[in-house]
């Protein structure tokens, strides 16, 4: 369960939105809503504490996030934009590389399947460079095959996918909350999921 109280965070001195209260328990997702520069990429960097909030509290399965970085990062998985994927390296140098930072170990055929499941079947030693945006974006949802883990914090993860990429991101999620997992997300689509929380920013 991630819990949020009277959070709110400031840019620049500046504060973004008024304070928040929500909570996630598993099975459940959550929209984050807003206008460009709203704060959206600000608020979930800070729920996964990489950014530090102006005021309030975020706990993660009772306990402050603060106190338990380690733990919270190996049972999340935050992924940001795509040029979280470095073009030097080709798409399972990418998934091998973002695994080794996570402490965990993939091996090339594990890389592969999570490539091909995501529609990216003989792109694997491609440079990076040599992909679409939304192939990219592909590459970098393709993290969560591989990762175990309760919360999923995606920012704008439906950007630059096709009908078929957005459908398939929507069965994962699907599939990912049905097992007892939970979401937190931004987007300025329409998720295909049946309807979950909303925060407005
Ligand atoms: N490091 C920073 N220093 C100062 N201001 C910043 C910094 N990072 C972000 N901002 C500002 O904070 C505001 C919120 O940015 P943020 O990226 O969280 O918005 P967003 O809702 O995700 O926007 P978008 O929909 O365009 O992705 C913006 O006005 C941005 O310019």
């Amino acid at each position: 369960m991630l819990s949020v109280t009277d959070l709110a965070c400031s840019r620049g001195g500046r504060p973004l939105f008024r304070p928040l209260n929500f909570s996630l328990a598993p099975g459940q997702w959550m929209q984050v809503m807003g206008n460009n520069g709203a704060g959206k990429t600000t608020l979930l960097r800070t729920l996964v504490g990489l950014s530090t909030p102006e005021q309030g509290r975020v706990m993660w399965q009772g306990r402050p996030l603060a106190a338990q970085l380690r733990e919270f990062r190996r049972a999340s998985c935050y992924l940001g934009h795509h040029a979280a994927v470095k073009d030097e390296l080709t798409p399972i140098e990418n998934l091998q590389t973002a695994a080794a930072l996570d402490g965990q170990a993939v091996n090339e055929a594990q890389a592969r399947d999570a490539l091909e499941t995501l529609g990216l079947a003989g792109c694997g030693r491609l440079p990076t460079r040599f992909l679409s945006a939304g192939q990219k974006r592909r590459v970098l949802l393709s993290r969560l095959l591989l990762r175990p883990a309760a919360l999923w914090v995606l920012d704008e993860p439906f950007a630059a996918l096709d009908t078929t990429g957005a459908d398939l991101l929507g069965q994962l999620l699907a599939r990912h909350l049905a097992g007892g997992g939970m979401a937190l997300l931004s987007s300025h689509q329409p998720v295909p999921l049946p309807p979950g929380s909303v925060v407005a920013l």
